[in-house]
């Protein structure tokens, strides 16, 4: 891919994410700008050969993409601080959840080029899951690039209805939580039962590891399938699935999705 110069404006910990994720694919460190008010988080980036600033304005200006990773909660105070940048020729890429990109086009007149990202902290080791909208004025060597990006870190999609986004945000954003939520009970179950520490985190991280492998790598297979291999009639799958069964689990995964993109909803119109 192109190796443009990136300004990162906020390097928090979904920027941190990509960043790091596209150093581990060979992207060039001086071809990247982090600005944060945080000194500490910038310390993290200038180790690498990151050029790093408090200057939102600064690392807009000399960028040729802008990839905003504010909380959407400033986003309206962090546009305030670029209106004097002609986003005209740049591609502004947005991962801020919620935010529209009518809201940004409001926000930051002189943006063409928008292209509204998803992405997730798998990024940092080459396996994040990206959607991507873009209206149809952007072009496509920007819509490229915005995807090239998002590729060299892991996968991506995109979507062709803006309202969707709000779905991929349960699908993409917020999902790794609920994996590790699974994982962290999982793991603490086992501790309960007696297994130690190291014990429990393999047995755990390496059946997710392998239960996410066996769905990719038999992408004809459904994954109900996978799960039906795995019991056996009477046997022991069955016995714990039967619990999972009477919490109502899937229902529950289903409110809880319903959940993130109802916030995400309110968040568009909050901010
Ligand atoms: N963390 C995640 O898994 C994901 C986050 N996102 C989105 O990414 C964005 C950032 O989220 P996180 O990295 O989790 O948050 P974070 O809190 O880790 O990072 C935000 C960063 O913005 C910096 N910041 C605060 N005020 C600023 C300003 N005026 N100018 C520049 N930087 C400023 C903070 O110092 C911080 O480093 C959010 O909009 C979130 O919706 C999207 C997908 C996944
Ligand atoms: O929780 C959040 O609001 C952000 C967006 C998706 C993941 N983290």
């Amino acid at each position: 891919m192109q190796h443009k110069l990136i300004g990162f404006i906020g390097g928090g910990n979904m920027a941190k994410a990509i960043i790091f994720g596209l150093l581990k694919k060979g992207y060039p460190a001086n071809r990247i700008i982090v600005s944060d008010p945080d000194r500490e988080k910038l310390a993290i980036y200038a180790e690498q050969g990151i050029e790093i600033t408090e200057n939102n304005k600064k690392a807009a200006e000399c960028a040729e993409v802008v990839l905003l990773a504010v909380k959407p909660q400033i986003i309206a105070t962090v546009c305030e601080q670029l209106s004097a940048v002609d986003f005209s020729n740049k591609l502004l890429i947005s991962i801020v959840a919620a935010i529209s990109v009518d809201r940004f086009s409001f926000l930051l007149p002189t943006a063409k080029n928008i292209v509204r990202v998803m992405p997730n902290t798998p990024a940092l080791v080459s396996s994040g899951m990206a959607g991507l909208f873009a209206k149809a004025n952007v072009t496509v060597e920007m819509k490229n690039f915005a995807q090239d990006l998002l590729n060299s870190v892991g996968e991506s999609c995109w979507v062709d209805d803006e309202e969707k986004m709000h779905a991929v945000t349960a699908g993409s954003g917020s999902s790794p939580a609920y994996f590790f939520l699974l994982m962290e009970s999982m793991q603490k179950a086992l501790l309960d039962m007696g297994l130690d520490f190291e014990t429990a985190r393999l047995l755990v991280q390496q059946s997710a590891l392998g239960a996410a492998k066996m769905v990719i790598e038999n992408p004809r297979t459904e994954i109900s399938l996978l799960r039906q291999n795995v019991t056996s009639k009477g046997g022991t799958t069955a016995a714990a699935l039967e619990v999972f069964d009477q919490a109502q689990l899937s229902e529950t995964i289903k409110q809880a999705m319903s959940a993130c993109v109802a916030r995400s909803q309110q968040m568009e119109k909050l901010f």
